[in-house]
């Protein structure tokens, strides 16, 4: 047997943690290949329509977020989900409270997610925020920022399910950055099974002279054709 058939998962790249750090660093998001199976992602999608799995279900048109559907799973998670935020976030915390430094933003997060939840609990945010995402033709989800209370991690994952060019084309992942008078956009191609972190509000950038902030949003471009389900790895817990 060999070692790594005790990881939950197949080929995470934890050794290019540089490479990810330098690309958040760069422009807010970095692509993690292969992140699920695409076993993995089809059983992910088989999930989206057994409802004991989820504590809500959310029509967009209904708050304006755009059009489609998507799920928040109840605790506790699927183990695949569960394995992956785990395993994600030290790495991830790592990069927030560096961010948080160079922000002036006091709020540094502990090293182990289990304690971070504690803390969102501790603060009435009991309610779990990872979640199951599904869009149709002619269906997009309108720019925006997770947020969910007090507490805020600043970097979350969102992870492709379904295939592009072939389950659907179109839908694409895509953030915006404002600075202090621009808009950019930027689109991040994403294959089946592949996440994307992401900034969740704010993240640092060098400026001219200093360090500023830039807000970041991020949303999916419309679908032009066929179905493109997705997962969202939120860290911080909901109100
Ligand atoms: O469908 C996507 O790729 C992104 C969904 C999203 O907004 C999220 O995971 O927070
Ligand atoms: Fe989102």
């Amino acid at each position: 047997m060999s070692t790594n058939s005790h990881k939950s998962m197949p080929a995470l790249h934890l050794q290019d943690w540089a490479s990810i750090e330098k690309s958040l660093d760069a422009g807010g998001n970095a692509v993690l290949p292969d992140l699920l199976t695409s076993a993995q992602c089809e059983e992910l999608v088989v999930m989206y329509s057994q409802e004991e799995r989820y504590r809500s279900r959310v029509v967009m048109a209904r708050h304006g977020f755009g059009l489609g559907e998507y799920k928040y799973f109840a605790y506790p998670l699927p183990d695949m989900l569960a394995k992956l935020r785990d395993e994600l976030y030290p790495h991830l915390a790592i990069v927030a409270n560096r961010w948080n430094q160079l922000m002036g933003n006091g709020m540094r997060y502990p090293a182990n997610l289990h304690t971070f939840i504690e803390r969102c609990h501790a603060a009435g945010q009991t309610r779990p925020t990872p979640l199951i995402l599904k869009y149709g033709e002619g269906d997009y989800n309108c720019l925006h920022q997770d947020l969910y209370g007090e507490h805020v991690f600043p970097l979350q994952i969102a992870i492709l399910l379904a295939r592009p060019g072939e389950d659907f084309t179109g839908g694409e992942f895509v953030m915006t950055e404002r600075g202090s008078s621009q808009l950019r956009a930027d689109v991040v191609p994403l294959k089946q099974g592949d996440g994307v972190i992401f900034t969740v509000y704010q993240r640092p950038t060098q400026g001219r002279r200093s360090m500023r902030k830039v807000a970041m949003r991020h949303g999916v471009s419309k679908i032009r054709s066929g179905s493109r389900h997705a997962v969202g790895l939120i860290f911080h817990d909901a109100h």
